[in-house]
């Protein structure tokens, strides 16, 4: 009973879950139908031998088998992996109907028991999904808690595959899961530590999903996916602090594409966001992994080169000039344009009192750039040829 009461709570925390979490209803879902089934076949067990057998041997193991798989679903849905529908209808209708043909046996007679033929399919259903979800988990959330829903999942389903072993190899051992036995026991309290573990860590993996979402929201330009002028802020923060201390110069290039009002109001607004989307794909492609790109503003790039000193600042700043001009880009079917850059480049200086004057570089080169003909890189110390 007190591991039914143990269920009921997390029902209700996956019911309030339900309730507030749109993004993850489906998992959440399977999750609420789990907790609800694991309840009403773990209620209905301890009724045993005093309510109708077919209600307490079959009825509850049949709420037993299609909670654990619901619990599994919720674990591939959550994942975006396919939810084995067909596999899993298979085996719920020949379990049901091994269940049917054994009919129900208050007495366990050895293995010839309709609960082993669900503890069998119940560790098939958990270790076999443990194992396709794996991978997904890892790539996902690392290796940390992979490891640990495999170790969960990898216990709830051997304690089932045990139970089966045990009535095969020593069926005296067996006592009905009601009759309080140190096997019994042993099994009840796995089984509860298991499923507070299940369910506090897919909890902690929603809530950690949704940071990490809120994260993107808060630092990523939604139509390029670049960071924003807020995160770009922060990492040149970060930058001039390691200069300070170190002594680790960085460059900033302006980038800020030519006439595009003219893209826009030629092809349309929509042609227009397909060119900003190739020149952030551009300008990506086209920095170390260490260097950040972001958008700053409407058609404002900018670039920050870690460790990167004036003398190969104006290279680099270079090739994304020529990268942005070297992409045509399709706006309509059969019509490609040209897209060109203006750039200003400023590397830190020991003149810079902060890193807010450094900017001021960058923007008066590009202004430079612009007057002087655009399609140009021009850096705080002079005009670098295009
Ligand atoms: N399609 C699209 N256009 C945008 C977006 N943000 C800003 N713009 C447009 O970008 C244009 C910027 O125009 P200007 O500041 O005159 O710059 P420009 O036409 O590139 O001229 P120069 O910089 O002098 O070469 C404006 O028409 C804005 O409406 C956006 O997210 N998508």
């Amino acid at each position: 009973m007190l591991t039914c009461f143990q269920m009921l709570l997390y029902a209700s925390m996956w019911g309030l879950a339900w309730a507030v979490i749109g993004d993850e209803r489906r998992a959440v879902g399977h999750w609420l139908v789990y907790a609800l089934g694991l309840a009403l076949g773990l209620a209905l067990m301890s009724q045993r031998p005093d309510m109708n057998v077919w209600l307490t041997e079959i009825g509850a193991n049949v709420a037993l088998l299609l909670a654990f798989i619901c619990a599994q679903r919720g674990m591939l849905a959550f994942l975006r992996l396919p939810e084995r529908t067909g596999e899993m209808l298979v085996l719920v209708a020949v379990t049901l109907a091994g269940m049917i043909w054994l009919g129900p046996v208050p007495q366990p007679r050895g293995w010839i028991h309709p609960g082993y033929l669900v503890a069998a399919a119940v560790g098939w259903v958990v270790l076999s999904t443990t194992w396709r979800a794996h991978r997904t988990l890892r790539d996902q959330f690392g290796r940390t808690v992979a490891r640990v829903v495999a170790t969960t999942n990898g216990v709830i389903g051997l304690i089932n595959w045990v139970r089966v072993v045990i009535a095969l190899v020593a069926p005296q051992n067996i006592v009905p899961l009601h009759v309080p036995s140190a096997l019994n026991m042993g099994l009840v309290y796995m089984t509860m530590a298991a499923a507070a573990s299940f369910n506090f860590m897919f909890l902690f993996l929603i809530v950690l999903r949704l940071l990490r979402r809120l994260t993107t929201l808060v630092q990523r330009d939604a139509l390029t996916g670049l960071l924003n002028r807020r995160a770009m802020e922060q990492l040149l923060d970060r930058a001039w602090s390691r200069w300070r201390r170190l002594a680790e110069p960085f460059t900033v290039v302006s980038v800020d594409l030519d006439h595009f009002k003219h893209i826009n109001d030629t092809w349309g607004h929509q042609a227009g966001d397909e060119v900003l989307k190739a020149a952030a794909g551009q300008l990506v492609a086209h920095v170390r992994e260490v260097d950040a790109v972001g958008r700053v503003g409407g058609e404002e790039f900018m670039a920050v080169l870690e460790a990167c000193a004036s003398g190969v600042s104006t290279v680099a700043a270079e090739r994304l000039r020529q990268a942005v001009a070297a992409e045509a880009v399709q706006v309509e079917a059969g019509v490609s344009i040209a897209v060109t850059a203006s750039v200003g480049v400023a590397t830190v200086s020991p003149g810079d009192a902060n890193v807010g004057e450094m900017l001021k570089r960058a923007d008066a080169a590009l202004y430079r750039a612009k007057r002087e003909g655009r399609n140009r890189v021009c850096t705080s110390e002079g005009e670098a040829a295009p």
